[in-house]
């Protein structure tokens, strides 16, 4: 059914250059033999489409195949996007955004589009889609049953509820080797009273260093979280999640990363990850 279907699609693929991601993004390793993980994988470069661990079932005209491939890159539209329906951007605003953090995000949002010479042209900084699962059969690797296959979802994206918990967005510029989170904490995620838990803190950080990290060097896992939490976030407030690069030293990253109040004056947590690169097989025990 899968096979005939990716067969299906190879068909209807359509082929567009890219303006974006060259070279830098991940390169996945095709020629690991790593069961299904290893079957979806080698479909969608077939078609053009790259697994990324990022946010969930990812549509490949965001993320090309690297063309260090010797694959030519090509892009696949969602109208041949292979699962039933089309997913969910959790990172577009809704309903239980507050003015602050829709101002924040047409602020960035307006900075991914430049006008020159009277025309629209892409701007340095870039909004990443966000979806609240891998691949299917690329969740979580081999030892999953395939019940908690299908049931695996992304932690931070684990509620329909809007605004419940993670209700965040990142953009990335990738020039400057940095990106910026906004990111509104919801009622599930209290700590002390009326404040932002230090656990959902970090997992932000993770995530957003974590991202930033694998834009630059590719599949990469946490060695590292280092944070210094210096004063407490209100639940319901809106921050921001400020990362760059710090250096690269083989298959190490470092990444730093500030947590400030949406108008920048209040820090609120400090932190430092380092992101070690890995092979896909690494997640698959192979
Ligand atoms: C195709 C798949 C794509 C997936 C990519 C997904 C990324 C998604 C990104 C964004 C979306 C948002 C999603 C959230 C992101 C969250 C990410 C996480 O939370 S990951 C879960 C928590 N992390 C773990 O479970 C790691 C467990 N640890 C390990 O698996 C290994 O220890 C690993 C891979 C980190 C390193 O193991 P080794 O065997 O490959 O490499 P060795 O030789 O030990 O280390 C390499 C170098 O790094 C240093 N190193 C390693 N750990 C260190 C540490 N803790 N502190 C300092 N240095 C360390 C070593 O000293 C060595 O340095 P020298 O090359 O000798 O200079």
């Amino acid at each position: 059914m899968y096979a005939s279907h990716l067969a299906n699609l190879h068909r209807q693929t359509n082929i567009q250059e890219p303006r974006h991601l060259e070279g830098s993004i991940a390169k996945v390793p095709v020629g690991m033999m790593i069961r299904q993980g290893f079957q979806v994988v080698r479909g969608l470069h077939r078609h053009g489409m790259k697994w990324s661990g990022l946010a969930g079932r990812q549509p490949i005209n965001r993320v090309p195949v690297s063309q260090s491939m010797g694959v030519g890159v090509r892009v696949l539209t969602m109208s041949s996007w292979p699962f039933s329906s089309p997913p969910r951007d959790y990172s577009l605003p809704n309903d239980s955004w507050s003015p602050e953090m829709r101002n924040l995000y047409d602020h960035y949002n307006a900075l991914c589009e430049v006008e020159e010479e009277g025309q629209k042209k892409r701007g340095p900084w870039r909004r990443l889609p966000s979806y609240n699962r891998t691949l299917k059969y690329a969740t979580g690797g081999q030892c999953l049953s395939k019940v908690l296959q299908a049931k695996a979802r992304l932690f931070t994206r684990n509620t329909e509820e809007p605004g419940a918990s993670f209700e965040y967005v990142v953009f990335l510029n990738k020039q400057e080797k940095s990106c910026v989170c906004i990111f509104q904490a919801g009622h599930l995620l209290e700590g002390p009273p009326g404040h932002v838990h230090g656990g959902a803190i970090a997992t932000i950080i993770d995530s957003v260093t974590g991202t930033i990290a694998t834009y630059l060097a590719g599949p990469v896992m946490t060695a590292n979280l280092n944070i210094n939490y210096r004063s407490p976030i209100s639940l319901g407030s809106v921050v921001l999640v400020r990362s760059a690069l710090e250096k690269t030293e083989g298959r190490k990253t470092l990444i730093s990363c500030q947590v400030t109040s949406a108008d920048g004056a209040r820090l609120h947590t400090e932190a430092t990850g380092l992101f070690v690169a890995i092979n896909v097989g690494h997640l698959f025990g192979t």
